[in-house]
């Protein structure tokens, strides 16, 4: 009859003919926008963006019309059941069209911003600020990019940001969700998400707490008293970073073996002359020595590799791009030749892979069996790529590094990327659920995003904050108004799925010297599970690489093992205390 399974076949096969052209078409759009950023662009992309809200409307109103549960086919019930989650489109058009504005104003303020010199140059974020925080170690000169750029973008959004939860709110509940944050945590498809991650957050939490202690011992020696309290939070601009999410630029004050210093790999890719695009070929050979896809040559047609030097403003947060038709994908990337963009294309190369991999299913289910296996390919091959031994086998290394004191050194480096990483993958979106929520109201805004990143992370502002502030908005995910609980989950998921692929591909002995390149063996576990997108529920589709139907932090807590061992050795050593019991870091007073 009417609404029957035959009938919901036939409707599904009409989505697909009709979303490929739509979503093809608003692909195209966005990506002349951020890689050409005019207001011609923008209009482009706003109407195509519109054109894909209402076929998205057509279709999402009456998939709510069939009465899934009768249905027999899974496949079909799934489909429908995605179909029906109109998301923005959910919008009176009114509403939708000043959303759209808002989006792309958030995002465009956050690509363009500057900070200039007294008298001088502006400067972007990439790479000239990024630079600045990763390599200077005038705290006067870190606070001056660290405060310039928040001034830039972060009080910008203030206003808009307020505008921006209202609407993402309406935009939720009309499609049957509390608050925006619930309909971000219904992509896990799991109704005690909260719980869990928090659950996963204690179990890092002794790992994070022992880093942090030994770190701050570390710059208290290098910065001195008058910056640093030894039993307070950590100032946030003297960790190597715009945001404190990742202090692996700061590995030469920290060191645990001074006299063995690791070799400086990007010396070595400048003296090899290497470019972006060999870049980009690197990852791309990672991925089919283990007889994963290879890139199609659109591709390296199409893809923006470099910043331009036309003059054009473009969007540099690094990202991958699928055009839908089954053909056309694409890297966008200010590239500079250094290792830590090298293993960031290895990143977006994951992200292309899973494309690669889901090509031939459904539009519906072209996506990660949830965001943060999307976020875990690339990172996974990220964990090999990093090894020792894999650098050595590639010619970044002239020798293997690997006696105790240098494995330490090793050890300490991954940890800065991936252990400093944990309280700030989790606190970015533990704020953002609760202003979707209202527990944070809009008055308190900056102080509560400040008592997050004090609680977690431990650390503080260089200079007071006021609500006049909106540090949040000063990192990119939350001006673009993209989930980053997603990063927390992938960071154990990365670890889970390496342990597995490290045992397909016979490596013995411990995970973090595991390297599976060239093993067809760990390239088929993983393109067996890639293979299946969205299809199937993410539990089912971790099972299938690692037995578990849980994210866990056991092969992380293996992997940190021997550096655990020896932070908790050395912070005995020096009694230090783990957690900051002094809370504020008001510099000025701390003398
Ligand atoms: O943001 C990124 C990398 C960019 C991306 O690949 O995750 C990108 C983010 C993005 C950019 C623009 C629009 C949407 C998302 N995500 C993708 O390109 C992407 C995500 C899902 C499917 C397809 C592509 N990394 C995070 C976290 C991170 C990840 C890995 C290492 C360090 C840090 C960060 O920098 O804070
Ligand atoms: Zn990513």
């Amino acid at each position: 009859e009417l609404y029957s399974e035959t009938v919901a076949k036939a409707f599904l096969q009409f989505y697909e003919r009709t979303a490929q052209v739509v979503w093809n078409q608003f692909m195209e759009a966005t990506w002349n926008y951020v890689t050409n950023i005019t207001n011609k662009n923008r209009e482009e992309m706003l109407r195509k963006d519109v054109e894909r809200s209402q076929h998205t409307l057509y279709f999402g109103t009456r998939a709510r019309l069939f009465k899934i549960d009768d249905f027999q086919d899974p496949d079909v019930k799934r489909m429908l059941s995605k179909l029906q989650n109109l998301y923005k489109a959910a919008l009176p058009e009114d509403e939708l069209r000043e959303y759209n504005q808002i989006l792309a104003y958030m995002e465009t303020t956050y690509s363009m911003a500057q900070v200039c010199l007294n008298e001088g140059p502006c400067l972007p974020l990439e790479p000239d600020l990024e630079e600045v925080m990763a390599t200077s170690r005038d705290q006067k000169e870190l606070l001056w990019a660290w405060q310039g750029w928040r001034d830039a973008v972060g009080r910008q959004l203030r206003m808009t940001f307020e505008r921006y939860v209202q609407l993402s709110n309406k935009a939720a509940e009309l499609n049957g969700y509390e608050d925006m944050g619930a309909m971000w945590r219904s992509a896990y498809e799991s109704d005690t998400l909260e719980q869990d991650v928090e659950q996963l957050y204690e179990e890092l939490q002794p790992l994070y707490l022992n880093l942090h202690a030994y770190v701050r011992r570390g710059l208290y020696r290098f910065y001195g008293p008058q910056l640093i309290d030894p039993r307070g939070p950590i100032p946030a601009h003297i960790l190597g970073n715009m945001w404190a999410q990742s202090w692996v630029s700061i590995l030469d004050l920290v060191l645990p073996f001074p006299e063995k210093p690791p070799e400086d790999i990007t010396k070595i890719m400048k003296g090899q002359h290497w470019k972006p695009e060999k870049m980009f070929q690197e990852a791309e050979k990672f991925f089919t020595s283990l007889g994963l896809l290879s890139t199609p040559p659109e591709f390296w047609k199409n893809s923006m590799m470099e910043r331009p030097t036309d003059g054009r403003e473009v969007e540099c947060h690094a990202s991958a791009w699928d055009f839908y038709n089954g053909e056309d994908f694409r890297i966008k990337k200010c590239t500079e030749v250094t290792i830590e963009d090298l293993l960031s294309i290895f990143h977006q190369m994951g992200h292309i892979q899973y494309f690669l991999q889901y090509k031939n299913l459904s539009v519906i289910f072209r996506a990660g069996a949830n965001p943060a296996f999307e976020e875990a390919v690339g990172s996974v091959i990220t964990l090999s790529a990093s090894s020792h031994k894999h650098l050595l086998n590639r010619g970044l290394l002239s020798h293997q590094h690997q006696d105790e004191e240098e494995e330490v050194n090793f050890l300490m480096s991954m940890a800065l990327e991936k252990i400093a990483f944990i309280p700030f993958a989790y606190l970015v979106d533990r704020f953002r659920w609760k202003v979707f929520d209202g527990t944070i109201r809009k008055a308190v805004y900056n102080q509560e995003w400040w008592n997050l990143r004090l609680k977690y992370q431990g650390l503080c502002p260089p200079v007071p904050r006021t609500e006049d502030d909106f540090d949040p908005g000063a990192k990119f995910h939350i001006s673009a108004s993209m989930p980053y609980i997603r990063y927390f989950l992938s960071l154990m998921l990365q670890f889970q799925i390496h342990e597995a692929l490290c045992k397909a591909s016979g490596h013995v002995g411990p995970l973090h010297r595991c390297d599976i390149y060239n093993s067809k063996k760990a390239g088929k576990l993983l393109a067996d599970v890639l293979k299946l997108g969205s299809s199937k529920p993410w539990p089912e589709v971790l099972q299938k690489i690692t037995g578990e139907t849980k994210v866990s932090t056991k092969a992380l807590m293996t992997y940190f093992k021997p550096l655990l061992n020896w932070l908790v050795t050395e912070n005995v050593r020096h009694g230090e205390i783990l957690g900051w019991p002094d809370f504020s870091c008001s510099l000025e007073q701390s003398f």
